[in-house]
């Protein structure tokens, strides 16, 4: 964001334009929450995040808002566009202490946040997150650091964000994401700066989608091997290799025992079924791409030695659920020359790689290092991470979601989309997001069943745009 800032200004923007553009969504969103005319009480910090609130504010009374500016600090002490932007207020500049009104907007601190806010600015944060009227919070709810989705003390909760150029991390990750409310992101104009890390969306992974082409028949469209888990703990396989099929693999073939193979009889129809006592009795077929071991699977020798079979063998590979927990503290294990996708939730991601410091994205990136693999570290803002340092961080999963057998749903769908050939980062992108947007399509209280149906129309929506 600085970088992208001090760009503009080199090319001949001054900054106090960039702080009037940004100003200008504030005031946009601010009379899309507020009745035309109400009162609108601004809290401004010694900041530019300020330089914005003073802004936003004369706007405001301009459009016919009761408007009153507060701030936090002293007059004199504002500096540059801040000092410039609170000469363009001509009202009167009032203390913390905040009127009835109803909006309130937050323009204490945004990403110039440097330590916990204490004394009067961890008192103005709880005064208006106890005022009791809607908070607007321009660029960051203060207090929120947008690096990391961490607060470091007290913090605003607010109804609404609205932010400048891009999303933050701190917008995506949790509990920043909670506290921003609705996120709204306003152009203002900067230039495009090349990054590493992505807010998880179609234009990420779209270009790589498998589309299957008129000479296509099932071996071609790829053929993927999910490894069951023993009877009575086969339903977490069953659900993989549905999804697998769903997300357009050609065939699919569930393998286990001869006892978890009846099980999986009398509940499907489209999955091949194939008893072997271990994967290499299957990898001998050319024409299977993708395999996955991990769900239902049991933390055991006998799934440690399929694991290790299977790491050792040039096809893709999903490691999910037990199949991580095999390799507790091993992550170096895992590097090999092919693509292969880890789904660890938390606890599963701290058996393998230990405890790593730092914000969720930045975990996920030194475990994709360390094992050479693509991380989807899970949770309710999934982070996908690759060893060569992208990152994407994932916003749109609702909360209902976090259900049995939804992690088993996303590991076929990873597995589904490498078998068909999709990059390794890419499937694993397109694979939680698509998972988000089922569990959207099949709305509240779905179970991990309705998920491989969900997927349905979002993925026929996926042919349908241009
Ligand atoms: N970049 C861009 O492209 C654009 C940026 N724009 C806007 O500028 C904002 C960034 O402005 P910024 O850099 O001035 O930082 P900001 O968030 O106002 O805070 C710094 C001030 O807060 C203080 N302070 C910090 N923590 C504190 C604490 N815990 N408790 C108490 N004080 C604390 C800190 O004080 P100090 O550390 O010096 O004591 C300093 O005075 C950005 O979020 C966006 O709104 C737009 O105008 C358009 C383009
Ligand atoms: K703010």
């Amino acid at each position: 964001m600085r970088a992208a800032e001090q760009e503009a200004i080199a090319a001949g923007t001054p900054g106090f334009t960039l702080m009037r553009r940004a100003a200008a969504a504030v005031a946009r969103e601010a009379a899309a929450m507020a009745p035309h005319g109400a009162r609108v009480a601004v809290l401004c910090g010694p900041g530019n995040n300020g330089g914005d609130g003073f802004v936003a504010a004369a706007l405001l009374r301009e459009a016919g808002y009761a408007v009153s500016v507060h701030l936090l600090g002293e007059a004199g002490r504002l500096k540059g566009d801040a000092a410039e932007a609170a000469r363009l207020w001509a009202g009167p500049v009032e203390g913390p202490a905040l009127p009835p009104a109803a909006l309130l907007v937050d323009a204490l601190f945004g990403i110039g946040l440097n330590r916990a806010p204490e004394g009067a600015a961890a008192a103005a944060i709880a005064a208006m997150n106890a005022h009791g009227a809607p908070i607007l919070a321009v660029d960051v709810p203060s207090g929120l650091d947008a690096d990391t989705g961490t607060a470091p003390g007290v913090a605003v909760q607010a109804a609404r964000t609205v932010t400048f150029h891009t999303a933050k991390p701190g917008h995506l990750l949790l509990p920043g994401r909670d506290l921003c409310g609705a996120l709204v992101v306003a152009d203002i104009g900067l230039p495009e700066t090349p990054g590493r890390l992505f807010r998880n969306a179609t234009a990420l992974w779209g270009p790589h989608w498998p589309r299957p082409r008129g000479h296509s028949h099932k071996y071609t469209r790829g053929a993927c091997l999910v490894w069951s888990g023993p009877s009575l703990a086969t339903g977490a396989a069953r659900l993989s290799a549905m999804t697998a099929l769903r997300a357009g693999a050609g065939i699919v073939t569930l393998a286990g025992d001869h006892a978890a193979l009846t099980e999986h009889a009398a509940h499907v129809t489209a999955p091949l079924l194939r008893v072997a006592e271990m994967p290499a009795e299957l990898l001998a077929d050319p024409r299977l791409t993708a395999c996955l071991i991990g769900p239902g699977a049991g933390v055991n020798p006998a799934t440690l030695a399929r694991v290790e079979q299977l790491l050792a063998c040039d096809r893709a590979l999903v490691l999910d659920a037990d199949a991580l927990t095999v390799l507790a503290g091993r992550p170096e294990a895992l590097r090999r020359p092919h693509p292969t996708v880890l789904t660890p939730h938390e606890g599963e991601f701290r058996t393998l790689f230990g405890p790593l410091p730092g914000p969720k994205h930045e975990r996920a990136l030194a475990a994709a290092r360390a094992s050479g693999s693509v991380v989807i570290l899970k949770g309710a803002d999934t982070v996908i991470a690759a060893p060569d340092g992208r990152a994407a961080i994932n916003d749109n999963a609702p909360p209902w979601l976090a259900t049995a057998g939804s992690g088993d749903v996303l590991a076929g769908l990873v597995a589904g989309l490498l078998a068909q050939g999709m990059p390794a980062f890419e499937a694993a992108c397109a694979a939680v997001f698509l998972h988000g947007a089922a569990s959207t399509e099949a709305g509240p209280h779905l179970t991990a069943e309705d998920l491989p149906a969900a997927l349905w129309p979002v993925l026929k929506r996926l042919y349908e745009a241009p």
